[in-house]
């Protein structure tokens, strides 16, 4: 009788114990096997330049540069998307869309590419944003630095408004523009302040050429290679 209860009630619950250990156990080794994504942030207020001086890291530094931003407009104009009224709502109005869009679309753009080192312009933007991003990717991605790009107010709102003339963006107006500038003081600096706080912000004077800011990111990346 005392066989058959061990075989009956322990024996299961302990083999199903033992699959379960087993399968943490391997788990763990797929993770520490496979390399973590190498991140950087790059930060700074609408118009600060975040986008121009990707474009030219990229081709310096062989990062590949996702936008955030350019993900969910891309997100937002695919018909078939459930998301895209939401995202649009959000752009219009400068506020962030919540991180469980945002976060897929970047870790779905990183699973595709084969490459390892990631630029990812215009993230996190705000405590939503930080703490989704803590919560998917800690076992996958290590940010290794944030890229903040400063430039005063009145010269942000003057390039886009400058780029709103041909660039068809719903948010290049003044109005957008306000809702941005208040978005990116309020919820934007504290992340910023953040990542200061360990350590991690490079921090760049955007208000100079494009090519001058250039010469000064060089720099900052020559210490991270
Ligand atoms: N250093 C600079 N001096 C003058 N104009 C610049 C400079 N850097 C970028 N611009 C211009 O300012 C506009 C905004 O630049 P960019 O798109 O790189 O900024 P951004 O920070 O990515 O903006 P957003 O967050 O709004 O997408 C563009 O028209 C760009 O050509
Ligand atoms: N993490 C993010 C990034 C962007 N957005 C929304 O997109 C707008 C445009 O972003 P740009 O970086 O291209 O200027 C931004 O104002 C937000 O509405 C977001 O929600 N979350």
């Amino acid at each position: 009788m005392l066989k058959n209860l061990i075989s009956q009630c322990v024996l299961p619950g302990y083999r199903q114990l033992v699959i379960q250990k087993q399968r943490q156990f391997f788990t763990g080794l797929n993770r520490m096997a496979s390399k973590k994504y190498n991140v950087l942030f790059v930060l700074g207020g609408p118009g600060a330049g975040k986008g121009t001086q990707c474009e030219k890291i990229v081709k310096e530094f062989g990062y590949v540069h996702l936008s955030a931003g350019d993900l969910l407009r891309e997100e937002r104009s695919n018909p078939s998307s459930q998301y895209g009224e939401i995202i649009e709502g959000h752009i219009k109005n400068g506020t962030i869309v919540p991180v469980e869009i945002t976060c897929a679309l970047l870790l779905k753009a990183m699973a595709a590419s084969e490459k390892n080192k990631f630029l990812i312009d215009g993230f996190p933007r705000n405590k939503d944003n930080l703490e989704g991003w803590n919560r998917e990717t800690h076992d996958k991605a290590t940010v290794k630095g944030v890229l903040f790009f400063d430039c005063p107010e009145q010269e942000c709102v003057q390039r886009c408004l400058k780029r709103g003339q041909t660039s068809g963006r719903s948010d290049d107006n003044e109005e957008s523009l306000k809702k941005r500038i208040s978005t990116y003081t309020n919820s934007t600096k504290p992340i910023i302040e953040h990542y200061r706080s360990q350590n991690l912000v490079m921090e760049l004077n955007g208000a100079k050429s494009a090519d001058e800011v250039f010469e000064d990111v060089r720099k900052v990346l020559a210490t991270l290679e």
